[in-house]
């Protein structure tokens, strides 16, 4: 062990890739201005002997698991504090988004940052939803970490349907305070991060009653635990809900109120008021009480689809450069596993993914800081475009990384059930992205809803905005004979989407004529919205890709790369639902033979670059944490030091042999 020799087959691997792999770095970084600041970093954290690792979590009890992660969460955020303010490089923002949600956090603290949600929801929550005043006092407190906050809406009883929730607010003007109570079992606060024995402030969403008349739900500003002892203030039940499949040091927590009084002004005000009499002022719309949920699905689908999926594809393929098994032709020696096609077909398809997600969260970034930028000048026209598109792009990009990452774990053989290969965690992380921030089926329905919606002012001649335009336009064009071309691809993907949501829209349509609720017919004809929701956020994602790809800034060697990954997305999905292709864009099945050999010379062109660009994501063995994955290929040599870290290999005879095994042994049963 320790030597630093890198494995002969990945050199030659790097050898033979066509493109400069620095210039793939640069542009996934954003440029390398971007990419210097990121490895200044890394460096600064992940050389602090204090933050690294002294027994893989896996041998720690659950306890031990949160004391250790909370430990380490204070030391970083105190780095994070000296950097800012040693450097001056970078805003404290900029440096939070990468420890949160970009992959410097997961190399300290792989299975989630207990301080998560006071900086993704809390503080997020405050600036969108608090008055001038408020975010005065609570941004700073929060920000300095005088205080450490949560989100705290999601019941035992409810967590989609929001509107049932069943904490109370009421009012009363005699002390102009908000009184909070639990009142049922299923009313009890479930899941919050940090909630359990980590945060001492959260924000409550709450029934708002007042003068006898309840508002619905509002957020609201609530002290859980003394400032000084952390002791559960009076009237306040909670605790930790126990262990999950996996972000098992992010402490959520369960919570109930019994009879807890606080101030008028901890409701938060800027959309919806109550006047000190217990008059309630109305907010321009009671949409805006879910922007914080907006804003964190934005986040996740670059900070946890497309970056734990880079990590994921980084881990597989460069093993599979290098693990050798079976041979192809009898006699010619054994092959690297990557040279078999149905290898290239597991771990290529997502390296494609990987691109369409980084391309689709920047666009959809920007929307949200433009939209976000209209709400405030009270302008909500584009919200309902915003929430479907960060609807169906979270809900589509989790789904498809949490997959793919179990589809880089298959294919890595036994060695990639090892908690040392880091898959594990990884998956366990990005799967529960499919639940959190909105369940991904209730996700797809709402971007359904707008498609609908959408689709009916397409047909009665009305205005359509940016993502929904097409439902104009496609149908009016002639289907025209199928041409191998990323153009023909583009309009394929939007024939699909568009003939999805036509009959989706026509089933609802037939229903309601024979007289079924149109509630009813909503619920009859649902498994084909997601379907339809899905298809549009595939052509959205498909043709982001395609002008990213065409007009990205970069070498003709690096843009042939990108092109045969466009092309590689758009015939991996369309082979893969072909029935759909069939139905709405004009493909014949005898079509078919000719796109599936394009996705196989795809995969053979791509096959050589395979290392390189997953080297271009340049994540360091720090982040990756991954015996399979190093960057220098020493898989077997890594695999044995992590398996003698195991604590039942301190002693050649475990004391459980005199215990228990020799007297069964002896026992002569
Ligand atoms: C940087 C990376 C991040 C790192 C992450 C770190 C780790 C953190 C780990 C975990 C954090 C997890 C946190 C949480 O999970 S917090 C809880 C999140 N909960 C949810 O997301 C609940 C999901 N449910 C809902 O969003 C809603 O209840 C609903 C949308 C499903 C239904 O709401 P309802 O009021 O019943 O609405 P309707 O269906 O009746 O629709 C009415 C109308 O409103 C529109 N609409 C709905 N939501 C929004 C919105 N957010 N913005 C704008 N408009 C919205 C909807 O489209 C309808 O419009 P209409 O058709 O025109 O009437
Ligand atoms: C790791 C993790 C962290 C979390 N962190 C937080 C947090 O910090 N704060 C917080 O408040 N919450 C948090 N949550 C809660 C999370 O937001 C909810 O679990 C999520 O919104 C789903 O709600 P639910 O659990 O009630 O599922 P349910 O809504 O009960 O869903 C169960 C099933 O019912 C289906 N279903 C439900 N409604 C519909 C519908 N209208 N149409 C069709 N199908 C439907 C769903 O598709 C799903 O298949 C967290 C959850 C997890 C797993």
């Amino acid at each position: 062990m320790g030597s630093i020799t890198i494995n002969k087959d990945l050199l030659r691997e790097r050898q033979s890739c066509t493109f400069n792999v620095l210039e793939l770095t640069h542009l996934w970084d954003g440029g390398p201005e971007k990419t210097k600041e990121r490895k200044e970093l890394e460096k600064f954290f992940l050389d602090d002997p204090e933050l690294q690792e002294k027994i893989p979590s896996e041998y720690l009890s659950h306890k031990e698991k949160y004391q250790e992660a909370l430990r380490r969460s204070c030391l970083l955020f105190k780095k994070i504090k000296e950097w800012s303010d040693t450097t001056g490089c970078g805003s404290q923002m900029d440096t939070f988004q990468n420890i949160l949600g970009g992959m410097l956090g997961s190399a300290i603290l792989p299975d989630g940052v207990p301080f998560a949600l006071n900086y993704v929801m809390f503080l997020p929550t405050v600036m969108g939803q608090g008055t001038m005043q408020q975010q005065a006092y609570w941004v700073s407190r929060a920000w300095n970490c005088e205080i450490m906050c949560t989100y705290a809406q999601t019941e035992l009883g409810h967590g989609t349907f929001i509107r049932g929730l069943e904490t109370t607010a009421t009012y009363d003007p005699s002390t102009e305070e908000f009184v909070f109570n639990s009142p049922t079992l299923t009313s009890y606060k479930w899941w919050p991060g940090g909630l359990g024995h980590t945060c001492n402030y959260a924000v409550v969403v709450a029934q708002l009653y007042t003068k006898g008349q309840c508002h619905g739900i509002h957020p609201f500003i609530v002290q859980l635990r003394d400032e000084e002892t952390h002791m559960p203030l009076p009237g306040i039940k909670i605790g930790e809900i126990g262990s999950k499949l996996g972000m098992n040091t992010i402490n959520n927590g369960y919570l109930g109120f019994e009879n807890v009084r606080i101030p008028r002004e901890n409701m938060l005000m800027k959309n919806s008021k109550v006047l000190p009499d217990g008059t309630y002022v109305n907010s321009p719309s009671d949409k805006l009480t879910y922007g914080t949920m907006i804003f964190v699905r934005v986040a996740l689908v670059r900070g946890i689809a497309a970056a734990y999926l880079s990590k994921a594809l980084t881990i597989a393929t460069r093993y599979s450069a290098l693990r050798k098994q079976g041979e192809i032709k009898p006699g010619a020696g054994e092959t690297q596993i990557l040279e078999y096609r149905t290898q290239q077909h597991k771990l290529f398809p997502p390296m494609a993914m990987c691109f369409a997600m980084r391309c689709s969260a920047d666009w959809l970034w920007d929307i949200y800081n433009s939209v976000t930028a209209e709400l405030d000048r009270g302008d909500l026209e584009r919200l309902p475009e915003l929430h479907a598109m960060a609807c169906c792009l979270k809900a589509v990009c989790t789904k498809d990384s949490a997959k793919a990452i179990e589809v880089c774990r298959l294919a890595t053989g036994g060695h990639g059930y090892m908690n040392s290969s880091n898959f594990p965690s990884t998956y366990g992380m990005v799967t529960a992205a499919e639940t959190y921030e909105g369940e991904n089926t209730v996700l797809l329905l709402q971007t359904a809803r707008f498609l609908v919606k959408a689709w009916q002012q397409a047909r009665s001649g009305g205005n359509l905005t940016e993502t929904v335009e097409y439902l104009k336009t496609m149908p009016l064009q002639p289907l025209s004979l199928w041409v191998n071309s990323l153009q023909h691809l583009g309009i394929a993907f939007k024939r699909v989407a568009a003939g999805n949501i036509e009959t989706c829209a026509t089933s609802i349509e037939r229903r309601i004529l024979v007289g079924v609720a149109p509630e009813d017919a909503w619920n009859e004809v649902s498994i084909q919205l997601a379907k339809a929701a899905e298809t549009h956020c595939r052509a959205f994602m498909m043709q982001i890709f395609i002008n990213f790809a065409t007009s990205a800034q970069v070498s003709p060697e690096l843009k042939k790369v990108l092109i045969e990954l466009c092309e590689l997305y758009g015939t991996y999905f369309l082979l893969d639902n072909l029935g759909d292709f069939f139905m709405y864009a004009g493909l014949r099945s005898s079509d078919v033979p000719s796109i599936q050999e394009w996705m196989e010379t795809l995969l053979h062109k791509i096959r050589p670059n395979a290392v390189g660009i997953v080297d271009g994501f340049d994540i360091s063995d720090a982040v990756l944490r991954s015996a399979l994955g190093a960057y220098d290929g020493n898989v077997y040599e890594r695999l044995f030091a992590e398996a003698n870290k195991s604590p039942l290999n301190a002693e050649p005879v475990d004391e459980s042999f005199h215990k228990y095994l020799k007297p069964f042994l002896k026992s002569n049963l």
